[in-house]
């Protein structure tokens, strides 16, 4: 089990969930969430299978610090129940519902949760929750999607079942995904949760891939979720902060506290206000680049 707030959350890469060596082994990619699939990527007749192998592989592999997440199948199936019981006593960080489309979907999961954690021992309110938003009545409903548990640590969108709704399909430039992805941003920022971008399916288009990472690292989602190991790093460069970024991020956090030791909580550097919101910005920079390896805790650069 790991932190759930605040922590970094640019890959969330997806496991079949019936695929025992691509399960055995995802912990090795360096994702920082690891989604188990028991829904799209897994065939009717492999549900049950498929649910023991990830509940298996919970309870004996050593998946390092990767936050561990599953998405189980929907409310209107037959699994589901079985899903939230199984990854519940398995103590799964984090669930993600799919194709979510109303704050009732979320609180009726919550519920189930919960019950499911008294069932079996595993301490109330520790598995959170996140929803995938996939057709127009989830995008609408956002908001209250995001607002609807405690234990809601983030909004995902999913655009190959999302475009399909919509009656489109995507296209390189992403202009289907535009109102979808402000939307899915906007709800997740309002109510203090991580967004993330939907998948990219097409893995030798490594330049559409780079596009996209950077429109969307632009627009201010936490990261993407992945199908494929070859993506990790190619996400992790897009978020990796620049040496200019960290040399400002680390002058404004010397200079408010130099400030703050005057008691003042702005001032100007180099001509230009530094305060609050800029210190957050530069804290955000300091984390991204820890996570990259280019500094350590203190902000000191790390010797390649
Ligand atoms: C719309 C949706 O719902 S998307 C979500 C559901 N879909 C999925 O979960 C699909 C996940 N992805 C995959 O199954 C695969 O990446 C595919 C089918 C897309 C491509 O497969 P491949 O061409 O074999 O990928 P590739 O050659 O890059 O694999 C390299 C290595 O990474 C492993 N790998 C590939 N994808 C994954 C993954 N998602 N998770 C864990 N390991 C993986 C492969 O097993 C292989 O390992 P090996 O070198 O030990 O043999
Ligand atoms: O969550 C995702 O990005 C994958 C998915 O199910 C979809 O796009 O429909
Ligand atoms: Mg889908």
């Amino acid at each position: 089990m790991t932190e759930t707030t605040e922590r970094l959350r640019r890959t969330m890469m997806f496991v079949p969930g019936n695929n025992p060596a691509m399960v055995k082994d995802a912990g090795i990619y360096g994702a920082d969430s690891i989604m188990f699939d028991l829904e799209d990527a897994v065939s009717m007749n492999e549900k049950d299978s498929a649910r023991a192998l990830v509940y298996q592989a919970l309870k004996t592999v050593d998946y390092g610090d990767a936050e561990l997440v599953v998405r189980i199948n929907g409310l209107d199936t037959p699994y589901f129940d079985n899903d939230i019981k199984a990854m519940v006593k398995a103590q799964i960080d984090v669930i993600r519902l799919p194709k979510a489309e109303t704050a009732e979907m979320i609180k009726e999961l919550e519920e189930k949760v919960a019950a499911a954690e008294k069932e079996f021992d595993v301490p109330a309110g520790s598995i959170h929750l996140m929803a995938a938003i996939e057709s127009a009545k989830g995008v609408l409903n956002a908001p209250a999607i995001a607002a609807a548990s405690d234990r809601m640590i983030g909004l995902a969108l999913s655009a190959e079942d999302y475009t399909t709704d919509m009656k489109t399909h995507r296209y390189p430039d992403g202009a289907e995904l535009e109102f979808a992805r402000n939307m899915v941003l906007h709800a997740a920022r309002a109510a203090g949760i991580a967004a993330f971008d939907t998948v990219f399916t097409n893995m030798d288009d490594t330049e559409g891939f780079y596009r996209e990472t950077n429109y969307i690292h632009q627009l201010g989602f936490d990261g993407k979720s992945l199908v494929n190991p070859r993506q990790i790093e190619m996400v992790n460069k897009v978020y990796q902060p620049t040496k200019p970024e960290i040399e400002n991020a680390l002058n404004v956090i010397a200079a408010i506290k130099d400030a703050e030791s005057k008691g003042s909580g702005v001032i100007s550097m180099n001509g230009q206000m530094v305060d609050r919101p800029v210190v957050l910005r530069a804290q955000r920079v300091m984390k991204l680049a820890q996570a990259a390896h280019i500094v350590n805790e203190e902000g000191e650069y790390i010797e390649k």
